[in-house]
């Protein structure tokens, strides 16, 4: 289990360092077009499981979402800060 501020750690960690392997790195060399695509799918996933399907596929559902909004943060060069000073 983690935080979304340790996610976030983490997929900048894999950005930095491009482990082999990582889908984070394929996703982040797919470019912003691509990454906000994936962030509309997600988001429509976690609609539709919220309206037809269990709790823990929504919550699943959500943690997709929030890991393709964070790949969008660091395609962006966004960090965590820039997000939580509007909060
Ligand atoms: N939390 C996630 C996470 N959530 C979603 N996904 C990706 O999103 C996919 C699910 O979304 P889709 O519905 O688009 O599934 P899909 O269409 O089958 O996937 P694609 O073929 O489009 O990749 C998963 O198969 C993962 O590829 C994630 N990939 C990675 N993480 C975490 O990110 C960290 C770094 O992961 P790596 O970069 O893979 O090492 C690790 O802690 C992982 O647990």
């Amino acid at each position: 289990m983690k935080t979304f501020d340790e996610l976030f750690a983490e997929l900048r960690d894999r950005a930095v360092n491009r482990p082999e392997g990582s889908g984070t790195v394929a996703a982040l060399d797919a470019g912003v077009h691509a990454q906000g695509k994936k962030v509309l799918e997600e988001a429509g996933e976690v609609w539709i499981a919220a309206e037809h399907e269990s709790d823990e596929r929504l919550a699943e559902e959500v943690s997709q979402l929030l890991y393709r909004v964070q790949v969008l943060m660091l395609g962006r060069g966004l960090t965590l800060d820039d997000v939580y000073r509007h909060l």
